[in-house]
């Protein structure tokens, strides 16, 4: 923290596709994941491998330019590690992104899905990272998912998107996380699709539950 005067509150996880998000930054400060003790690389393409502080439209933040996904052969606790540096650095608000396959009807590709609640496969299998001694400082040891995705942020993405123009590609729905790396095959689709899942990916839900 010596190297940068940014105290962020707000800590965002860009997907793949979306890592540009963190070059609009204002005053940036990055560094590579391979200079932070700790940090696990960046294997998959277009994931830059960069932790960036800025500020965005006056807001303090820092961006993870990639994430870490279980696939690459990341422990789950190296995976969700840039979570629990987070919240030593003050963070308050997590903002996950990532890029997903669309279940719901009403979902076309390149629509937003802004999470509304979850369902963590490997997690109900018991890969979850809060497995081993609890640290209570980061939490209690058994976190309730009943409010994980803010109701008040959800509804200010949703009142952006109509300012923006664009809520009639957003809506709210169930996410799903599988392990991968293979997709889904089409009876799992459909069975997930049976189940009341909008949409399903390979990693992000294990940064909501170590917060
Ligand atoms: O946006 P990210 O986190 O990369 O997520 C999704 O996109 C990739 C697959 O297309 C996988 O990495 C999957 O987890
Ligand atoms: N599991 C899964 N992950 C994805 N990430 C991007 N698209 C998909 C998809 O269709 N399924």
């Amino acid at each position: 923290m010596s190297q940068t005067k940014h105290r962020p509150q707000v800590a965002i996880i860009c997907g793949s596709g979306l890592g540009m998000l963190a070059d609009t930054l204002k005053c940036q400060d990055s560094f590579a994941y391979s200079d932070i003790p700790g940090f696990p690389q960046s294997t998959v393409q277009g994931h830059a491998g960069r932790l960036v502080f800025g500020e965005l439209k006056g807001k303090t933040c820092v961006c993870m330019q990639g994430r870490f996904h279980m696939y690459e052969g990341h422990s789950l606790c190296k995976t969700t590690f840039p979570v629990r540096v987070f919240k030593l650095l003050g963070v308050d608000t997590l903002i996950v992104t990532n890029a997903a396959g669309s279940l719901a009807d009403g979902l076309q590709p390149g629509d937003i899905m802004v999470i509304k609640d979850h369902v963590n496969f490997p997690g109900m299998g018991g890969l979850n990272p809060l497995t081993g001694p609890n640290d209570d400082k980061f939490g209690p040891r058994f976190p309730a998912m009943s409010g994980c995705y803010d109701k008040g942020l959800r509804c200010v993405a949703m009142e952006v998107a109509k300012q923006l123009g664009v809520a009639n590609i957003m809506q709210e729905g169930v996410y799903a996380m599988v392990g991968g790396p293979n997709f889904e095959s089409i009876a799992e689709a459909r069975l997930l699709h049976r189940l009341g899942v909008d949409a399903v990916a390979l990693f992000p839900l294990m940064d909501e539950i170590i917060i």
